[in-house]
């Protein structure tokens, strides 16, 4: 399982045609291509343009709780477009987000038929009166230890209910060339990496204040490893997507007013190959695969979960499309042969107890380095993605997930309106629109393959 770690990249056209094992994990690189290229790229490609997944609320106003805001980026590529407020679907904006975890299943079609069934002749109304006048202090009190009990399992600060949240089309704002670098941007980039000091060992700690050079990954524990290399992979497909739309020129015509856009190669070519990259490149882009069969797993581990929602947009029909669609993707997801195996992290005892409470509090440390990124666009999609990672790290280290599937409570034909286990409607967004991040650079290598042999 732990597959030997230095895969010398020989015998190959182009750098990025990798081959063999993705280390640490129990299938290789070609095998991953033709699943997602065939089967899950298509997939995502028509679902997350519907309503429900194209609108995600956050809060680009947040301080960078670190170092003073110095970077504004000055081109207007950066610039997130909002949405016409009638353009988002009502359903999603009656869900008051902050009462969002609490309503997560109130629409479900079992919670509105369970309502209307009524049992009033099997008591005495009178003698089962419950009085369940509560003080509005008690109330706002429960609210503060309910989110308490939830944030436990979360891997990331959830700051979309914050004044400042706003709903944006992430159709009309894709991800791509920004014109973000420099200092501002390497800032960022460092002070992520440096979450993966676990002190303790001071070598191992100064070795991880740079960038990590890969064979020194030999000497840390998989799950230090596996840290960097979930970190490595979002770096690598954020700086694919810039490479494959990237703006070609800034002449604009009647066809093209934006100026045109598209792959460079080149560009991919200075970021990626041995050559410029001290050997380094190949194994950033096989970072990609591994973080991609991490969130594949989690998907497949939350699938009977993620069945039972409802995907409510208040457009019936849409709602319906949009549920066969996810129950489709989840199937064939499932029927992956070689998931990466989550166990095989943290499961060192009482140790293991420590360094999972670590490692989730640097990942709520990396969401919240994401309000620093000094590009509105940048940001948008740094904190989509470290949601979308936080919610797929929540799945598959969740212990309340564990038992709510055990007890076989996704099976149960009703399920109360407030489960033991539930993600909120931006967790759900962010956890598919991330994936599809990673599967669409995926799908591009693909491309730049082609053009590089
Ligand atoms: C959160 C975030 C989101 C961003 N989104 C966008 C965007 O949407 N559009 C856009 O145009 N720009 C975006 N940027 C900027 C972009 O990622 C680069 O930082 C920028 O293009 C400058 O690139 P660079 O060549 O200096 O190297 P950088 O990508 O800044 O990398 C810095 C150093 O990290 C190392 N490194 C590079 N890649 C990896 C890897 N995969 N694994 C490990 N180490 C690596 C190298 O040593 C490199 O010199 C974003 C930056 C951040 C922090």
């Amino acid at each position: 399982y732990f597959a030997a770690l230095d895969e010398t990249e020989t015998n190959k056209n182009c750098f990025c045609e990798l081959e063999g094992s993705i280390n640490d994990c129990s299938c290789d690189v070609d095998t991953v291509d033709h699943f997602n290229n065939m089967k899950i790229f298509p997939r995502l490609q028509s679902l997350l343009v519907k309503n429900f997944f194209r609108f995600y609320k956050v809060n680009l106003r947040q301080e960078c709780p670190f170092w003073p805001d110095d970077s504004r980026c000055a081109i207007r590529f950066c610039q997130v477009e909002n949405c016409e407020e009638q353009a988002i679907p009502q359903g999603i904006k009656d869900k008051g987000e902050h009462k969002e975890k609490a309503a997560a299943f109130k629409y479900s079609r079992e919670a509105q038929s369970a309502n209307g069934c009524s049992d009033a002749e099997d008591f005495d109304s009178a003698l089962g009166f419950l009085d369940t006048s509560i003080s509005d202090q008690a109330h706002r009190e429960f609210e503060l230890w309910a989110k308490h009990d939830e944030a436990e399992e979360d891997f990331c600060i959830v700051d979309d209910h914050e004044e400042g949240s706003q709903y944006v089309d992430l159709l009309l704002n894709p991800e791509r060339y920004t014109g973000y670098r420099g200092e501002s941007a390497h800032r960022i980039w460092k002070s992520i990496y440096l979450e993966n000091c676990f002190g303790g060992n001071n070598e191992t700690a100064n070795k991880f204040s740079n960038y990590v050079p890969h064979l020194d990954l030999r000497n840390v524990c998989l799950e230090q490893r596996a840290f960097y290399r979930i970190i490595s992979g979002l770096h690598s497909s954020i700086n694919i997507h810039l490479c494959s739309k990237y703006l070609l020129s800034e002449s604009k015509d009647f066809l093209d007013p934006q100026g045109i856009w598209g792959p460079n190669a080149q560009e991919f070519k200075r970021r990626f190959s041995p050559e410029t990259t001290g050997g380094e490149g190949p194994h950033w882009l096989r970072n990609l695969y591994f973080i991609y069969l991490v969130e594949l797993r989690a998907l497949a581990k939350a699938a009977p979960y993620l069945r039972r929602e409802d995907y409510y947009t208040g457009i019936a029909e849409e709602d319906d499309e949009v549920k066969l669609a996810i129950n489709d993707l989840l199937s064939v997801i499932q029927s992956f042969q070689s998931h990466f195996d989550e166990n095989a992290l943290f499961s060192s005892g009482i140790a293991s107890i420590k360094f999972k409470s670590d490692y989730k509090e640097k990942f709520r440390n990396i969401s919240r380095i994401m309000s620093c990124v000094g590009c509105d666009k940048c940001k948008l999609w740094g904190k989509l993605q470290t949601q979308g990672l936080g919610t797929a790290l929540k799945i598959l280290y969740s212990e309340k997930l564990n038992l709510a599937t055990e007890s076989g409570l996704w099976d149960r034909p009703h399920i109360e309106a407030d489960p033991i286990f539930r993600l909120s409607r931006p967790e759900i967004v962010a956890l598919f629109n991330a994936f599809g991040r990673l599967s669409n650079s995926i799908y591009e290598m693909e491309n730049f393959r082609r053009v590089l042999r």
